[in-house]
């Protein structure tokens, strides 16, 4: 194996033909679907009457269409319910394993494909999700895909690609009390711009990573795609193994030992060259919240809404579009913010481990009054591994719903969503204009501990705080 990154290796590893076009013909492992871009696809696909190659590469779930209350079909919603009839068709017509409500597999697709060991290092992983970035945390080169190319997966198992550039966004030293992998990428996406890594694969590297669990190394990825990078990913190292055996689809027996040396072949190697690299300190960044419209509009909870002398150039007008539609003064502290809503939960931070942080600060309080608090889990499983724990009756005590799993309120295209100007504290990992639902509606993104404090405090407060 030549000298290099993971991503380069990976990359060569999976690379079928040059194109003329100059794009690279690349395999791809495996196809997350789910039911708001394959319908289309498949669509396309009986159009010219082709067949799903390898439907032993596909795995289909439902996740951001599924009500986290009353799941009864058919669906209130019409065309949730069509959506849903689609993906069921399809998958079935296909021989395509089908992850649905009630199989005890279901969830969030970047949810359920780590937890059953589908996701692997040095795989590649293609999904009609943006947020596929997440499953780069195992090593693996993994990004969010359009429509047409979900079609061209289906029909082909590759996708014609420019090979992306890679930054060593490497972090270093331990995080200070209240700090989270959330934070760490809300910092880092603050520091680099939402643009930042528009072109970039960015290899998440250092000390802070390493000592990370797999959870908090899938909440980073997950948000590269925020930073603009279309994947993100951590080395496989003895904490990712650990993680993986055992799981459904992990090798077993002699295969497992085989694979582990292949996937510790696969990282970067020590004099590998990067087209960047950035350098953080961990000891710098603080429990972070947005203040704004886009995910790099961050502050640490103690700082104050930047005033625009203190921004850029460049990043002014989106700032002074920000103060408009968050209805935040520039110089006001971002503490103290009242809220409307507190959501836990997403594909960013809605497994096992940030419920049971989320869980550990709602314990013995109490969600403040007029405050609508709810935690999703991220799928069955968490749901299941929750409830055996006690978390839900944790939450419920604590005045919090405990609901079904799905993207829930992260999207709204459920009966999740933010009504008119509501602000929500969100664990989720967008902010933009009207995500939650209401056209008008105001999300800060933060940890899932910090969710919890706003739930309990009613407005944006500082977790370290809590005790
Ligand atoms: C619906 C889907 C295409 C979309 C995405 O690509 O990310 C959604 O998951 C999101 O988070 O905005
Ligand atoms: S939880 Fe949110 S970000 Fe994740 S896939 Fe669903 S809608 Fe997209």
């Amino acid at each position: 194996m030549s000298k290099g990154t993971l991503f380069d290796k990976v990359w060569h590893l999976h690379t079928v033909s040059q194109l003329p076009s100059g794009q690279t013909q690349l395999f791809i492992g495996l196809h997350l679907i789910h039911e708001v871009t394959s319908p289309q696809a498949f669509a396309m696909l009986r159009e010219r009457g082709l067949k799903v190659l390898f439907p032993e590469r596909t795995v289909a779930t439902v996740d951001h269409i599924v009500p986290t209350e009353n799941q009864a079909r058919p669906f209130a919603d019409t065309l949730a319910e069509e959506m849903m009839v689609a993906l069921e068709r399809n998958s079935q017509e296909n021989q395509i394993t089908f992850y649905n409500v009630g199989s005890g597999n279901q969830g969030i697709v970047h949810v359920i494909a780590p937890e059953q060991g589908l996701t692997q290092p040095g795989m590649t992983i293609a999904c009609g999700d943006s947020h596929t970035s997440t499953h780069g945390a195992f090593g693996a080169i993994a990004f969010g895909i359009g429509t047409s190319q979900v079609r061209d997966v289906l029909a082909s198992q590759t996708l014609a690609l420019a090979k992306l550039k890679v930054r060593r966004v490497e972090v270093n030293g331990a995080l200070s009390p209240g700090v989270y992998a959330k934070d760490v990428v809300l910092h880092i996406i603050r520091k680099l711009g939402v643009k930042g890594g528009v072109g970039y694969a960015y290899e998440f590297a250092g000390t802070t990573f390493e000592q990370m669990s797999m959870e908090e190394r899938m909440t980073v990825c997950n948000m590269a795609i925020e930073g603009g990078a279309r994947c993100g990913y951590i080395n496989p190292d003895e904490v990712t193994f650990a993680y993986l055996e055992g799981r459904d689809f992990a090798p077993k027996g002699t295969d497992w030992q085989q694979a582990v040396d292949w996937w510790r072949s696969l990282r970067s190697d020590v004099d590998a060259e990067y087209d960047d690299v950035v350098v953080f300190d961990a000891a710098e960044i603080a429990p972070t919240v947005t203040w704004g419209i886009t995910p790099g509009q961050g502050i640490a909870v103690n700082e104050f809404v930047p005033t625009l002398t203190e921004l850029p150039q460049d990043e002014r007008p989106i700032a002074e579009e920000a103060y408009r539609y968050m209805d935040l003064q520039p110089g006001q502290p971002i503490k103290g913010t009242p809220v409307d809503v507190c959501f836990v939960g997403s594909c960013t931070n809605g497994r096992i481990s940030d419920l049971r942080e989320a869980a550990r600060f709602a314990q013995g309080r109490h969600v403040a009054a007029g405050v609508k608090a709810f935690v999703v889990p991220g799928s069955e499983r968490v749901k299941q591994q929750a409830e055996a724990e006690g978390l839900d009756q944790v939450f419920l005590a604590a005045g919090f719903e405990w609901r079904e799993p799905g993207c829930s309120m992260c999207l709204a295209m459920n009966p999740d969503k933010l009504q008119g100007r509501q602000l929500s504290a969100s664990s989720s990992n967008r902010n933009f204009k009207g995500r939650q639902g209401s056209s008008s509606g105001r999300t800060l993104l933060m940890s899932p501990a910090m969710v919890v404090t706003a739930a309990i405090n009613g407005c944006v407060a500082d977790v370290r705080e809590l005790g």
